[in-house]
């Protein structure tokens, strides 16, 4: 699709000939209400007259573009920018390109060479682009280009006065890129090369010639277009070839001892290091660059001192406690009990869009319902409490920039249907930290216990953005996958609107990032308006599969894996995709507007339906084969490592509804040993049937379970109600 500046009111100063007059066309051409200012000076910035501006607006009105002509000094930029108003009634883009040379060697440089290049480059745009920012902060859009020059990034002999009003045009711009951003008003700047009047006193005419403005206008068009999001960036352009500039700083080197004066000599003798640029870090915000100020003052009061460098700070941009990240792995956050009654379950089903309208969803909404049940994925909330009281951010490495943190997955297992009130204590390990370059995923793995039985387990994933590059691993054997969904048409699909307020009514269950509410706080992270939380989607999508797939029966739900691809606005409409395969149902979300898909890889793990539990059991039933995938999966998870281990003892306990249903005790002695059933508890009505080699054989992954339990050396026994879960725990008995 080309992009259209139709209805968009644009400001070119300095639009009489060269770049300002390629970027007037070019808007024109474009549907733009084009206000072309000239003064009409020469290049020092003698003379003066009308006819640069009025030819532009002729051949614009010519093409059937529609142009004003304007005559104002860019010292005027009040007047200047009521012309604009008075012409078209808004404005939208302003583009900074007037300007005028008095190159002379620095010793001949006069005050008013100084004075009068300042006067037009840096405060003209000055005076311009604050005439225009309140205008396009209330109409909460705008953009604005600042036009820097490669001789104020580098220098240039004989342009002492220009290079430094340039680079001021530079540090103008990253001070409205921070102020603007929440208003959509963005700020960018470029270092153009082309041929114009300015250029041709300084370099030869062929070069001068083949350096077109044609080939500088298209990336200031785009800059100044709405798709547009790049804010505070800085471009050299020419000849067809763009390319982006930012800052890069060294390592650096800490030159005193803690108590000591800081010398000279200190600083010379550490200069190599000073100056290497090996492991450099590329600040982008003044707090990122303070962060090796913290750096050394702890490194100060650690007494290491001289020689210490700031590599940390260098490896992690905006993990920037001055601990790499990595060092995260395995730490445990304090346990946390989150207490709760039927008012958060219900506030909770609110949040992820559950309503009276449905007569369904009435079992999660009222407390007096006959069956009234709390949301399974009400499972994230109870776990997510250990970690939302900033505790995570206190964990050497993980010192977290808020608006920098998108959740990216979440997976979810409950053991049991959740209680619809109670007290549950969740204790969280940071699993892994992996350098995804463009961020930095957390892997947080959240058990939750009521008393000392386990209720669910959680894997949240958070994505850092900005937060890569610290020479992390990019995968981990701990992450929970994302799948795929089946590639053929849906077996359902279902489609349900967020409201305007999803998030701020989902937020009270516990989620207060500002990102989802404060308007400030989203455009700080680089979003146009406040997103909603990944989770309510996640709730949303959850509950379409537990509809169409499980009666609305939170006992029927085993687990939920969801990767957020994309974010949702609140007020979108979710459209959830679903295809069963056996006892999975693999889902994708998009948003119905746009067609974006927002959750991929997804999938829901149901309990089979009671229905096909109740047929009696046989060995070799449906149920049998389930209890002993079960086992399998965790045998195949722990044992076969701990069956390497010599002399190492421990146990399997079965529990049903939570009681102690059967007991197993292994042994190990030098890698082979002995299984011990019981003891039995008076309630198990589930006994397990099998030799010990053979279950021995399951232990050391010889055998597939499965298999195992078809060819007959594993026998269940019982009555096993699948609706019932029935947990296998692994109990860490180990003594290695
Ligand atoms: C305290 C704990 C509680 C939980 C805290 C959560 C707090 C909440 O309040 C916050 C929220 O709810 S935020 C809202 C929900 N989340 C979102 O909207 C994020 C949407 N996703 C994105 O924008 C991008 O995927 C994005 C930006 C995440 C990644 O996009 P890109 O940078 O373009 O990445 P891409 O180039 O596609 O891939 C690079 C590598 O990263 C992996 N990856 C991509 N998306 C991921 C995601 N969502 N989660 C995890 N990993 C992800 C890719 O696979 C790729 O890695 P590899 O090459 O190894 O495969």
């Amino acid at each position: 699709m080309s992009l259209s500046f139709e209805g968009r009111v644009v400001l070119v100063t300095g639009a009489g000939g060269g770049l300002g007059k390629e970027y007037a066309l070019s808007f024109a051409e474009r549907g733009a209400l084009v206000v072309v200012n000239d003064l009409g000076t020469d290049t020092k910035g003698g003379g003066k007259s009308s006819a640069a501006a009025d030819k532009v607006v002729e051949e614009i009105r010519a093409k059937g573009g529609k142009a004003v002509a304007n005559y104002d000094s860019v010292e005027d930029g009040e007047k200047l920018v009521q012309a604009v108003l008075d012409a078209f009634g808004r404005i939208d883009v302003v583009v900074n390109n007037a300007g005028i040379l008095r190159d002379r060697s620095f010793a001949r440089t006069s005050d008013l060479d100084w004075d009068l290049i300042q006067r037009i480059h840096l405060r003209g745009s000055f005076l311009v682009t604050r005439a225009a920012w309140n205008h396009m902060k209330n109409q909460k859009f705008g953009r604005i280009i600042m036009t820097a020059s490669a001789a104020g990034i580098y220098g240039n002999f004989g342009q002492a006065n220009y290079s430094a009003a340039k680079l001021g045009m530079l540090g103008l711009a990253n001070t409205l890129a921070i102020e603007g951003r929440k208003y959509n008003v963005y700020c960018n700047t470029i270092a153009p090369v082309a041929g114009s009047r300015l250029t041709e006193t300084v370099m030869p005419p062929d070069l001068v010639a083949a350096l077109k403005p044609e080939h500088v206008a298209p990336l200031v068009l785009w800059l100044c277009h709405e798709q547009c999001q790049e804010n505070g960036g800085l471009f050299e352009v020419g000849a067809g070839w763009i390319g982006k500039l930012r800052w890069e700083r060294s390592r650096g080197q800490i030159v005193r001892k803690k108590n000591k004066p800081m010398s000279p000599e200190g600083v010379r003798d550490q200069w190599d290091k000073i100056c290497d640029f090996t492991d450099a870090t590329k600040p982008t915000s003044v707090q990122e660059s303070l962060q090796s100020i913290v750096e050394v003052l702890s490194s100060l009061e650690s007494e290491e001192g001289v020689g210490a460098n700031l590599t940390a700070v260098a490896a992690s941009p905006t993990l920037g406690s001055g601990v790499n990240p990595s060092a995260a792995v395995g730490q445990k956050l304090p346990p946390s009990t989150f207490h709760f009654t039927h008012t958060q379950c219900i506030l909770y089903a609110l949040g992820v869009g559950m309503s009276t309208k449905d007569p369904d969803h009435l079992r999660f909404l009222y407390e007096g319902s006959e069956d009234f049940s709390c949301l399974p994925t009400f499972g994230v909330i109870v776990s997510q409490a250990s970690m939302m009281d900033g505790s995570l951010g206190s964990v050497p490495g993980l010192d977290i920039d808020l608006t920098r943190v998108l959740h990216g997955e979440q997976y979810l297992e409950l053991y049991k249907p959740l209680p619809t009130s109670g007290s549950l204590t969740s204790e969280a390990t940071v699993a892994d930290v992996l350098d995804k370059g463009s961020g930095a995923v957390i892997l947080l793995d959240v058990n939750t216990y009521s008393g000392r039985e386990l209720v669910c387990y959680n894997q949240f994933s958070v994505f850092v953005v900005g937060a890569g590059g610290f020479g992390g691993k990019r995968t981990s054997e701990k992450a929970k996958a994302p799948v795929p969904p089946p590639k053929r048409a849906p077996d359902a699909v279902v489609i349900d609107s967020t409201t305007r307020d999803q998030a701020a009514l989902y937020r009270l269950s516990g989620d207060w990032n500002p990102l989802h509410i404060d308007p400030s706080f989203a455009a700080m992270g680089g979003f146009k308006a406040p997103i909603l939380h990944g989770l309510c989607s996640f709730g949303f999508a959850a509950r379409h599969v537990l509809k169409q797939f499980a009666n609305n029966d939170p006992s029927r739900f085993k687990a939920i894996k969801v990767r957020f691809a994309k974010p949702v606005m609140p007020g979108q409409s979710l459209q959830t995709e679903m295809w069963k395969e056996g006892n999975r149902i693999h889902i994708q979300c998009k948003v119905k507007e746009t067609d974006a898909v927002v959750l991929a890889g997804a999938y829901v793990d149901l309990h089979a339906s009671e229905a096909s539990a109740e047929k009696p059991t046989q060995a070799g039933g449906l149920q049998s084969e389930l209890v002993f995938a079960e086992i399998g999966r965790r045998v195949k998870d722990m044992g076969s490592e701990l069956v390497k281990k010599v002399n190492a003892v421990f146990s399997w306990e079965i529990t049903k509804d939570g009681k102690n249903a059967a007991q197993w005790t292994i042994d190990l002695k030098n890698g082979s040993g002995s299984v011990h059933r019981g003891p039995f508890s008076g309630k198990a009505d589930v006994t397990f049937t099998v030799s010990d080699e053979d279950f021995m054989e399951v232990v050391q992954g010889k055998v597939n379970p499965q298999k195992a339990f078809f060819a007959g050396k594993l026998k269940v026994r019982g009555n096993i109600m699948l609706s019932q879960k029935l947990e296998v725990i692994l109990k860490d008995h180990a003594k290695l």
